[in-house]
């Protein structure tokens, strides 16, 4: 499923360096084409806001009614607002079958991808990888936070965007974040390119624009220095 072509080295180094890259073409074409049809056209998405329990996806109408009362809410320090599909939790419990989306779970989790997370790491120590399917509609953010978390090993996150076309001023982007609160860059979303960060790290996900004319579509998550308890 990994295009065969990728030039390792140079992303590791850039990794070591900086502590984030951007790889472009991650994915096999075609199997990058299935899941993005499969994000687009099949995934039963739920809104997740926090401190609430996550809903059914918000309709054009819920959004109205609802986004005020969000945005009062990130007016007073972190939030967000995105549609996702917790891959770990439906597998567990053997939700939506036919989704091709699931393959990709057991796949991040196959020893052939662990050896290569720790190869492109230098991390001997991954073992364990998480997903969620995240879509980012018109008006949906996430603002700065750093993915430090008290219970898990997380040593790097990941972001395999899945949107066939995006263009720079639609919001969207993955923003780094110095620590005096300046901007330090961005990496665009892609089509088949992994995001990749070191995590502790500030980043946030620009409020997708009104007017752009895709979902922000991805997989996400982490790897992770030990399995899931
Ligand atoms: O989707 C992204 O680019 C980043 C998502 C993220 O930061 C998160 O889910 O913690
Ligand atoms: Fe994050």
């Amino acid at each position: 499923m990994i295009n065969n072509d990728l030039d390792i080295t140079r992303y590791r180094k850039r990794l070591a360096e900086v502590g984030r890259v951007q790889i472009p073409g991650f994915l096999q074409a075609d199997a990058a084409e299935r899941l993005a049809d499969c994000l687009r056209r099949e995934v039963p998405w739920s809104t997740a806001e926090r401190g609430l329990p996550d809903s059914p996806a918000f309709t054009p109408e819920v959004a109205r009614q609802r986004m005020p009362e969000a945005y009062r809410r990130a007016a007073q320090g972190f939030h967000f607002v995105y549609d996702r599909y917790l891959l770990v939790d439906a597998l567990k419990e053997g939700r939506d079958p036919h989704l091709l989306l699931h393959v990709v779970l057991p796949f991040f989790n196959s020893e052939p991808y662990l050896q290569f997370i720790r190869e492109l790491t230098g991390d001997p120590e991954l073992k364990a990888v998480g997903a969620q399917a995240t879509r980012y509609l018109p008006g949906q953010f996430l603002r700065v936070h750093d993915d430090g978390h008290h219970d898990e090993a997380r040593r790097y996150a990941y972001v395999l965007n899945l949107s066939r076309r995006w263009e720079v001023d639609w919001g969207g982007l993955l923003h780094f974040v110095d620590e005096d609160g300046g901007h330090l860059d961005a990496f665009l979303p892609r089509f088949n390119s992994l995001s990749l960060f070191k995590v502790p790290a500030k980043h946030f996900v620009g409020t997708v624009a009104p007017f752009a004319l895709e979902p922000r579509l991805a997989i996400t998550g982490w790897w992770h220095s030990q399995p899931p308890a």
